[in-house]
């Protein structure tokens, strides 16, 4: 057998999942059966100091000679990194992405890819001329879970698909939580393109996209048009936002429609996450997906057939012993997933992932703008904007 391909890591940005990625990075891939691919953190950037970088490195268990930055510009040159994270607000994501591309790194992006498609696109062209690796991190998509429902649709199991319900919502006060302070959290404020929808929202129209969209081959693929319902924070960042998505040619061959919702004032399951509640339903001719929430991160699906498929003596006595339950377990947050991914591309030599490919995160950017069009929502000309650099 092969020895693992090693890919070294650099962390740009110290905060809330920057962390949770260093550490599982720091995983040993033998847990969840990788053998091909293996990790390792060689830097961390803190804009704020490099001895919080250093501190962020301690934390996460990453090797000791991991070198530890005060700026991402000293993070970008540095030669013994292979691909950046960048883990910064959304609001920032294009200005340092191009600085990673320009400086000749691979990039693994966090969600929401950039604040609108415009940027998105300007990132793509940008790996393309440089011949780099590019992808935005929607870690969901790559999990065993997420692969085996689109395959079982591939498959044709559920039949055709007419209509997929997502909803990430979190029921939170809002005011306490995220509008203390003068409402500067990321969560609600403009200036770091705060909303429900770039932040939650992107995780209901994953699912609408990866099981309507993805499962179709790439020549029948046409983006879906765009019906949206948006309420409004005080700071003008959305709360409320419910989309209607018809997607012209869904797997089946027919029309289908894509519901996401997201919300900070109810949530998607009032007791909490990790009960038996479906926050997904992806529905077929053929029968029933029913993926339970938080739709970031699940671990449990049934498939329930379509009563017509189900034996007629049980659906009869009303039992659901057709009903198939499938856990699946995560052994860490799960984000080790998606790095595999960018390790094994970077390892073939490609510039996009199939699972997460370019064109689809412009096609759900383009999404998100309609969205925000249609309700009113306008961020900072200095986070819109493709120029570059410019300072934040
Ligand atoms: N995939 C997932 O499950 C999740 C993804 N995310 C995504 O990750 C990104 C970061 O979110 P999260 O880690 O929760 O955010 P945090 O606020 O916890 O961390 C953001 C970090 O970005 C850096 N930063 C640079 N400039 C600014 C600025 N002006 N204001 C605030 N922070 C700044 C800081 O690091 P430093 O001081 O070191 O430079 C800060 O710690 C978001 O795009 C979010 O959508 C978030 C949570 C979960
Ligand atoms: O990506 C995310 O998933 C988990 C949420 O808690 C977080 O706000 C969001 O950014």
């Amino acid at each position: 057998m092969s020895s693992p391909h090693t890919i070294r890591w650099g962390i740009l940005a110290t905060g809330g999942i920057a962390e949770k990625f260093a550490k599982d990075l720091m995983i040993d891939p033998s847990t969840r059966s990788v053998s091909d691919i293996k990790h390792t953190v060689t830097a961390a950037a803190s804009s704020s100091s490099s001895s919080r970088a250093k501190h962020f490195l301690e934390t996460c268990k990453c090797p000791p000679s991991a070198s530890a930055y005060g700026s991402y510009e000293e993070l970008v040159k540095d030669p013994n990194v292979d691909i950046i994270y960048v883990a910064t607000p959304h609001s920032h994501h294009y200005q340092n992405t191009m600085l990673c591309l320009l400086a000749g790194k691979n990039v693994l992006c966090e969600k929401a890819f950039t604040v609108n498609a415009t940027q998105a696109k300007r990132l793509v062209e940008t790996a393309k001329e440089k011949k780099l690796f590019l992808m935005e991190a929607v870690w969901t998509r790559f999990f065993p879970l997420s692969l085996q429902i689109r395959k079982m649709i591939e498959n044709g199991d559920l039949g055709a698909v007419h209509r997929v319900i997502a909803d990430l919502s979190f029921g939170q006060d809002v005011e306490k939580t995220w509008g203390a302070d003068g409402a500067k959290h990321r969560m609600v404020n403009p200036d770091l393109a705060g909303g429900a929808m770039l932040d939650l929202g992107v995780y209901p129209l994953t699912w609408c996209f990866q099981t309507l969209y993805h499962t179709v081959p790439t020549t029948l693929r046409k983006p879906p048009s765009v019906l949206a319902a948006v309420e409004k924070y005080t700071t003008g960042a959305d709360e409320n936002t419910s989309i209607l998505l018809t997607f012209p040619s869904a797997p089946g061959g027919k029309p289908a429609h894509g519901v996401a919702l997201t919300s900070f004032r109810v949530a998607t399951d009032p007791d909490g996450f990790n009960t038996a509640r479906p926050a997904i339903r992806i529905q077929g001719t053929k029968g029933e997906i029913q993926v339970d929430g938080p739709a970031f991160r699940p671990t449990h699906y049934r498939f329930i057939p379509a009563a017509d498929d189900r034996d007629p003596q049980v659906v009869k006595a009303g039992r659901n012993e057709e009903v198939r339950e499938v856990e699946c377990e995560i052994p860490g947050q799960g984000m080790f997933w998606e790095a595999d991914e960018c390790g094994r591309c970077i390892r073939d030599g490609k510039l996009e992932s199939a699972g997460m490919g370019w064109e689809e995160s412009i096609v759900i950017m383009e999404t998100m703008d309609e969205v925000r069009r249609q309700g009113g929502i306008k961020y900072p000309e200095k986070i819109e904007t493709i120029e570059y650099p410019v300072s934040l």
